[in-house]
């Protein structure tokens, strides 16, 4: 039987992710034997630049895609969150696992929710899409961007003069810690996480279907379904480039219900859609329709301005 060769980021969470995904592998009862191989990548080298402005997606996934075409890896495990919008040609998401909670966290000194933050409070995130929803909360509070990976943002919180900051509660959970530290939940009626949230992606070569055969097993269909309509709804609105988009779908009884917003960075104006049906493709492609209609494309093309500058 086929050893299986799975490319992974060094990082505790990358690590943990791939780890896991080997274990449902296993658990849904693939006998072969696995090999993790790390690799570092761009994304991993710059820790002290607003993400958004060195590149956004591809950096965390080029190196990886390399390793999967010179056929030094067979399958890399992903966030969903930062996967590009389309996969080069010849590689595929060829399973997407059951998803960790979509929700994001607020983490706070002294366990303060956000409503009961003193004004002016610091509030530590490099997403604009988090600093758009919180702002349009608190106008009063001040975004401060901050970078490192999940453990280091924490540390940052007790070090440095951060009042709280935001976190996925998937990364958290998934890392290892412990689920008190948060202090609030923010549900999508709050913040609508980043499309994928919460979901892994498993990218691996087309033509590679003995291998295909052997990751489909892990695929969950209500996963797959919510994600595609998801990043259906991002693909219409987006052109590569990290802006305050968010997306989350549930399924109610046969219906995909997704919540799609875009807002400009500083909270003033945060555009709210909920689109429901059967089909979630076309749910994707209403919700991006309805919101190009509010005017989404304005407030896109101007981030995008801003971050070259
Ligand atoms: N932006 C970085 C990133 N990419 C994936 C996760 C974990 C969340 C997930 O599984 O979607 C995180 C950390 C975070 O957003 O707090």
């Amino acid at each position: 039987m086929r050893k299986i060769i799975v490319g992974s980021r060094q990082s505790n969470l990358a690590l943990t992710q791939t780890n896991w995904v080997i274990n449902e592998l296993k658990k849904a009862g693939v006998e072969n034997e696995f090999e993790v191989k790390k690799i570092v990548t761009k994304g991993d080298k710059i820790l002290d630049v607003t993400l958004s402005k060195v590149g956004g997606k591809g950096l965390f996934v080029k190196e990886i895609e390399k390793a999967l075409y010179d056929k030094e890896i067979d399958f890399a495990v992903h966030s969903m969150k930062d996967m590009p919008a389309a996969l080069p040609e010849g590689l595929i998401i060829s399973a997407i696992p059951v998803r960790e909670d979509h929700r994001d966290a607020l983490i706070s000194k002294n366990q303060v929710p956000l409503r009961e933050l003193p004004e002016g409070a610091v509030v530590g995130t490099s997403s604009l899409r988090r600093a758009a929803q919180i702002l349009a909360e608190r106008p009063d509070l001040e975004i401060k961007w901050i970078r490192g990976n999940i453990e280091t943002r924490i540390r940052k919180l007790q070090e440095e003069d951060y009042d709280a900051i935001i976190l996925a509660v998937s990364g958290l959970k998934r890392v290892g810690l412990n689920e008190d530290l948060i202090t609030e939940y923010l549900e999508p009626d709050v913040c609508v996480p980043a499309v994928g949230q919460g979901a892994l992606a498993i990218e691996s070569r087309e033509d590679d279907q003995e291998l295909n055969d052997i990751l489909a097993k892990i695929n969950d269909a209500y996963t797959v379904k919510t994600v595609t309509a998801e990043r259906t709804y991002l693909n219409l609105l987006e052109g590569g480039c990290q802006i305050p988009i968010g997306g989350f779908a549930h399924l109610e009884n046969e219906d995909v219900v997704l919540n799609a917003l875009v807002g400009t960075p500083d909270g003033k104006t945060i555009l709210k859609e909920v689109v429901r049906g059967t089909d979630p493709v076309q749910v994707g492609k209403e919700a991006a329709e309805k919101l190009l209609r509010l005017g989404a494309k304005d407030i896109i093309e101007r981030v995008k301005e801003e971050l070259d500058q």
